[in-house]
Parts: C-alpha cells; sequence; structure tokens
C-alpha cells in the first residue's frame, strides 16, 4: 500500500522536529499495520499523521518551528500523537471480548485524537506562508550584499523603527557584533588542503568533519554536508541558526559559514545546488563518543567518575542556557551513556553478546552463594527482582521496542534496570571496578536522574534547574573519592 511506502521518511522527519514526533509517526504507522481491531480507523489515524510528516519534510527552515506564535499552538502535538499511538496500540487485541468492552469508548476516542490532529493539520498553511518568507530573506541577503545595506540596517526588509525590534532584525544585529563570516569555498579549500583525506577528523549523520587553519593561524574544524541535497543541508543550516544566536562556554563556537552554488551541467540534470559548510571552533580533545568508546584507554573519562559527571554537569548547564532559547536536546540518553559505557544503540548481535556476558556474571554469582551457603534467601529475593523488572519493563512500551532499523535502544535495557534497583547490572566498571559508598550514590543519583528526563510524557521529566542541581550533588559525592 502506497501509504505504508513513506515509512522511511517519517522517520527522517524525527531530524526536523526532535526525535519523539518523528519516532512517534514512524511508532504509530507501524502499529497500525498490525492492528487486530478498528483497521480502518487506524489506517485513517496513520495516513493523518503520515501527512504531518510529509508537510514537515517539505519544510525548507525548520527553525520556523521554533518560533513562539508557531511554537505555542504545536506543543500539545507530541502529546496528541502519543495518545494516537496508544489507542492504536489498543487496536491489537482481538479478543472478542475486548471488542464487546471497548468498541463504543474507541470510537469517540479515535473521533477526538482525529480532529485534534485535524486541528494541527490546519496550522501547516501559517507554517508554510513563514517558510517561505524565511527563504526570500535568505535570498535578499545574497542579492543585496550586507556592506550596502548600512551598519544599523537590518538585512531584510524590517519597518523604520520597528518597536519592539522585530526577531530578524534582531538576529541581525546578533551576527554583526559576534562576526559569523561568511567564507568563500576556495578559503575553505585551502584551508584544509583541498579537503584532504588526512584532515578528516570525524563523519557525523549528516556531514563529514575536516581540520583546517585559517590564515589568521586559528585552527578550526570544518563541516561539510555528506549530499549536496536534501536532509543534510536542512540539518546543517539548523545547526548554524542555533549556534550562531548563542553563545556559552560550554558549547562550541561558530566562527563562519559558507553556502557553494554548484552546478550540474548535463542536460537534462541541469539543475542548481547548494551546499553548506560551517566553520567551527576546534575542540582538540574530540568527542564524548570517542573518550567512552573509543581506543585511548588514558583518557580521564574511562578512569574518573568524577571527570564523567563533571562533564554530564556542562552539559546540562549547557542546555540549560540552550532552553532560554527554546532549544530542548534529549540529554537523559547521554546520562545513560556516560552512567554504563554502553553505545545508544544496540544491534541484536550486540545485544546477544551482553545477555551472554550477564548469564555468565550471573552464574558466577549463583555459585559464589551457593559456596557461600546462603543461595535459598538471596534467590528468592532475585526472582522477586526479576518479576519486578518484567513489570518496569511494560511501563516502557517506548523504549523496548526495536526500531526500523533493526537496533534495540540503550534505555530499553537500562532503564528496566536502574527502576528496579538494579543499577549495578549495567553500571560501568571501567572507573572503578569496586564503586566506593559515594561513587555507587553519586552514580544512583544520575541514573535516577537520567530515568526522570527520560520519561515519556514532556510534563513528566523535570525541569533543567533541577537535572543541574542533582548533578552538582553527584559531583560532589564523586569527588570525595576521586
Ligand atoms: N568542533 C569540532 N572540533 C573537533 N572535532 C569535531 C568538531 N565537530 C565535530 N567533530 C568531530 O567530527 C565528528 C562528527 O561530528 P558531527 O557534528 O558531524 O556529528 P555528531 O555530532 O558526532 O553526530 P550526529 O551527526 O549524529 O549529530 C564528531 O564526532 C567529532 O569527532
Amino acid at each position: 500500500m502506497a501509504l505504508w511506502g513513506g515509512l522511511g521518511q517519517a522517520a527522517t522527519v524525527a531530524q526536523l522536529v526532535g526525535a519523539d514526533i518523528g519516532g512517534l509517526i514512524t511508532m504509530i504507522m507501524q502499529a497500525a499495520m498490525t492492528a487486530q481491531q478498528n483497521k480502518k480507523e487506524c489506517e485513517q489515524l496513520a495516513r493523518r499523521v503520515f501527512t504531518i510528516a510529509e508537510l514537515l519534510q517539505h519544510l525548507q527552515d525548520p527553525d520556523v518551528l521554533r518560533r513562539p506564535e508557531i511554537q505555542r499552538p504545536l506543543t500539545g502535538l507530541e502529546d496528541t500523537l502519543r495518545e494516537a499511538h496508544e489507542l492504536v496500540l489498543s487496536c491489537q487485541d482481538k479478543s472478542a471480548v475486548y471488542r464487546l468492552v471497548m468498541t463504543g469508548r474507541q470510537a469517540e476516542k479515535f473521533r477526538d485524537v482525529q480532529s485534534r490532529i485535524d486541528s494541527y493539520l490546519l496550522l501547516f498553511p501559517v507554517i508554510s506562508h513563514m517558510d517561505i518568507t524565511r527563504r526570500l530573506e535568505r535570498i535578499y541577503k545574497i542579492l543585496v550584499p550586507k556592506d550596502t545595506l548600512g551598519p544599523s540596517m537590518p538585512a531584510f526588509s524590517v519597518p523604520p523603527n520597528p518597536s519592539p525590534p522585530s526577531q530578524v532584525a534582531t538576529q541581525f544585529v546578533w551576527r554583526e557584533t559576534h562576526g559569523v563570516k561568511e567564507f568563500t569555498f576556495m578559503e575553505l579549500a585551502t584551508a584544509t588542503n583541498n579537503f584532504s583525506l588526512d584532515r578528516k577528523i570525524g563523519e557525523g549523520a549528516f556531514a563529514k568533519v575536516y581540520k583546517g587553519r585559517l590564515p589568521d593561524g586559528r585552527e578550526v574544524a570544518i563541516k561539510r554536508t555528506l549530499e549536496t541535497s536534501g536532509i543534510g543541508i536542512i540539518d546543517i543550516m539548523r545547526e548554524l541558526s542555533i549556534l550562531r544566536s548563542i553563545s556559552h562556554q560550554h558549547i562550541v563556537r561558530v566562527f563562519g559559514s559558507c553556502v557553494k552554488e554548484k552546478r550540474q551541467l548535463l542536460p537534462p540534470f541541469r539543475k542548481k545546488q547548494e551546499e553548506t559548510l560551517l566553520v567551527l571552533e576546534y575542540m582538540e580533545n574530540g568527542s564524548l563518543h570517542r573518550h567512552l568508546h573509543g581506543p585511548r584507554s588514558s583518557s580521564p573519562v574511562m578512569t574518573s567518575w568524577k571527570t564523567r559527571i563533571e562533564i554530564l554537569l556542562g552539559v546540562s548547564r549547557a542546555i540549560e542556557y540552550m532552553q532560554s532559547y527554546g532549544e530542548r536536546p534529549g540529554f537523559g540518553v547521554v546520562m545513560l551513556e556516560v552512567l554504563t559505557g554502553k553505545k545508544p544503540y544496540f544491534s541484536k548481535e550486540e545485544r546477544e553478546e551482553m545477555e551472554k556476558t550477564e548469564e555468565c556474571v550471573e552464574e558466577e554469582e549463583r555459585e559464589e552463594r551457593e559456596q557461600e551457603g546462603k543461595n535459598t534467601e538471596e534467590d528468592k529475593e532475585e526472582s522477586e527482582r526479576e518479576e519486578e523488572k518484567k513489570t518496569t519493563e511494560e511501563c516502557h512500551p517506548y523504549w523496548q521496542k526495536w526500531d526500523s532499523f533493526g537496533r534495540q535502544h540503550l534505555a530499553s535495557i537500562a532503564l528496566p534496570l536502574i527502576e528496579a534497583g538494579k543499577l549495578w547490572k549495567v553500571l560501568d566498571r571501567r572507573p572503578a571496578a569496586e564503586p566506593t559508598p559515594r561513587q555507587l550514590e553519586a552514580a544512583e543519583l544520575v541514573a535516577q536522574t537520567a530515568a526522570h528526563c527520560l520519561q515519556l510524557r514532556g510534563e513528566e521529566r523535570p525541569p533543567i534547574s533541577v537535572v543541574v542541581a542533582n548533578l552538582e550533588k553527584a559531583l560532589e559525592l564523586a569527588r570525595c573519592d576521586g
């Protein structure tokens, strides 16, 4: 069916509007495919949410979604999608009794959720209008060089002496004061020895990153989109627009950008394409990922709880700062990554490998208990905890699923264990093979904070100020024992 053919597209929307909305749309569509009851209603619902995904995907400037006048009416979208997902999931039960009890109530729920989704769809003409305006603004900036505008004039047509100053004008003034430079492609090619392989320092989901040196001697990281069109450009524009409007000691600075226009010369493919590059402050120490999962075993990140919590605290302070700009990055997962030393996603093979290791450890522990002659009581406790774990897993339907790429999320493994009081089962032992009571208390505090941050419903997650306070407390504890 054509509807399901677009599932991959829906997933990519996650990158535009935050993992929750993109992921939820994908989950609704997947669940609708296997519904046993109300198939028609489930399909209609999936069709509607897919329309949202498609419309979002056509946005050229996702920043439009962050404008307060758009954000306000969109705030409930995530919760509505969650309800839609729960509703479609509830249609998986095929028993006749269930049908008898639920049919009337579900019809009402479908009507309610569908009408709410329709009301979000009504917003799209407005979003599209703003999107076009922003694109025109960009074109205008390219056509009319900044120098010809004079120092106090905005780059886009803003009414004279607006009161209060419009957002566009504020952005313009900001850029002048923070000096984000527009580089030519030639300058960046020279800085990176023509993007040579030996200058490549990393690669993310949508860009390759090169180390470069500017004529004034500054070392920089230059980010270049992997593809010359599509999602990469949107992502990089988004990153640029966020970074250029903020300044914080824990957030990488952006020095400049470059828009390179490409022409494909052979007809019938002749069309203009853009490539966007970012020039960033060079971070000598590399990524947290490399310190946690890379080969540099001498890194203090490997060996010290204090360093790990200091890093989390720095990130949480950066998020606290960014939230005042309306940004809300997904942080709970990073906390889990730092606690467990494991990557955020597991392939099936990695998961099986881990289970084997867990079984071995459990077997050893059982043998030890048998030798000590105290197995009966502890085995009973163990089975009670296993029971608790199962229940906890059921409480996290969002995290227990394999995603559409066949991966399992770290949260689906770590959260049930944390909530069952078994943090020790997933705690990284590299910083301390036998953690001290204070280190354990610190780790427990971080784990509980992470679990709160990963609550399904946004309103159940703690404010970032609470996260910062908890991490400060955890750092105090970890500092005591190095
Ligand atoms: N400013 C920088 N200084 C030094 N190295 C950097 C810098 N920015 C990125 N890198 C390196 O390049 C890699 C890729 O970075 P990029 O920002 O493209 O993706 P990411 O953040 O790792 O992942 P994703 O694309 O999924 O967000 C990083 O992991 C890091 O090793």
